[in-house]
């Protein structure tokens, strides 16, 4: 399965802009032949939190319509990495998936919200998990800050997701937070983990790319460099089935003591 991972240089606050960047984005990962196309987190305005009444999409319409418009014409899956939203009269940072029928099948709203970010004062939390199927395939998707709850990532694994998708604006003063958790996940979860962060700064940090694949042996498949870019990776589904014969972890729990 063809994954193209963009990592995108996000224009701080300005979604117009974004949007347009991330349709050529997309143009480009299906003309490389991806299947699926993965975006970063906050992809519409970035972290410019102060001025959420006035950029952040409205119902997520303006979202919904660019990917289901996109996934029909292109025939490609999206998985969108999370723009901010306003909803009835509240925010939040939320991931859409459309199916390449121009479905959206999912819609997530971040669950852990970072403080150091100040995300607490202006989001709602979200209180479900985010499972979808793709071409058969049973998927996950959490954002960011998530990625520090090993929870969170095992109850998707234990609802049957075999690939996760984490899309990202980690900093670069904690990237190696970033890579070691994302190694582990994919190791103890024998998941793949599809991994999505930015470049570029905005006024609070600066981002280093470091997008990752990992393979659920832990094998990095792809890192990303300190540039914008989209990278076409492959993966192979089969590969968790040899990992979890080889070692049976999901058979050795013993849930019983976990409580
Ligand atoms: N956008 C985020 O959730 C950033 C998370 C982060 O920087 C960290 O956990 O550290």
């Amino acid at each position: 399965m063809k994954i193209a991972c963009v990592q995108l240089d996000i224009v701080f606050g300005a979604p117009k802009e974004n949007f347009l960047k991330v349709e050529e984005k997309v143009r480009e990962a299906a003309s490389l032949g991806a299947r699926i196309v993965v975006l970063p987190e906050m992809w519409n305005t970035g972290y410019d939190l102060t001025r959420l009444e006035e950029i952040a999409d409205l119902e997520g319409e303006n979202t919904k319509k660019l990917f289901s418009r996109l996934s029909k014409e292109l025939n490609i899956h999206i998985v969108g990495g999370s723009v901010s939203t306003k909803k009835g009269d509240k925010f939040y940072n939320t991931m859409y998936v459309s199916n390449s029928s121009g479905e959206i099948i999912s819609e997530y709203n971040k669950v852990h919200l970072i403080k150091l970010m100040d995300e607490h004062h202006y989001f709602e939390e979200g209180n479900e998990k985010n499972l979808f199927t793709l071409d058969g395939i049973e998927m996950g998707g959490i954002i960011c800050y998530d990625l520090r709850f090993p929870e969170w990532t095992r109850v998707h694994t234990l609802n049957g997701a075999k690939v996760m998708f984490i899309p990202a604006e980690w900093p670069d003063i904690r990237i190696d937070h970033w890579k070691i958790l994302l190694q582990a996940r994919a190791i103890e979860n024998q998941i793949f983990i599809i991994a999505v962060n930015c470049v570029g700064s905005n006024p609070n940090n600066s981002f280093n790319g470091n997008s990752m694949v990992i393979s659920p042996w832990g094998e990095i498949l792809w890192v990303g460099e300190n540039e914008e870019t989209v990278q076409l990776v492959d993966i192979d589904i089969e590969q968790i089935e040899d990992v979890r014969k080889r070692i049976p972890i999901f058979q050795d729990r013993r849930e019983v003591l976990y409580k």
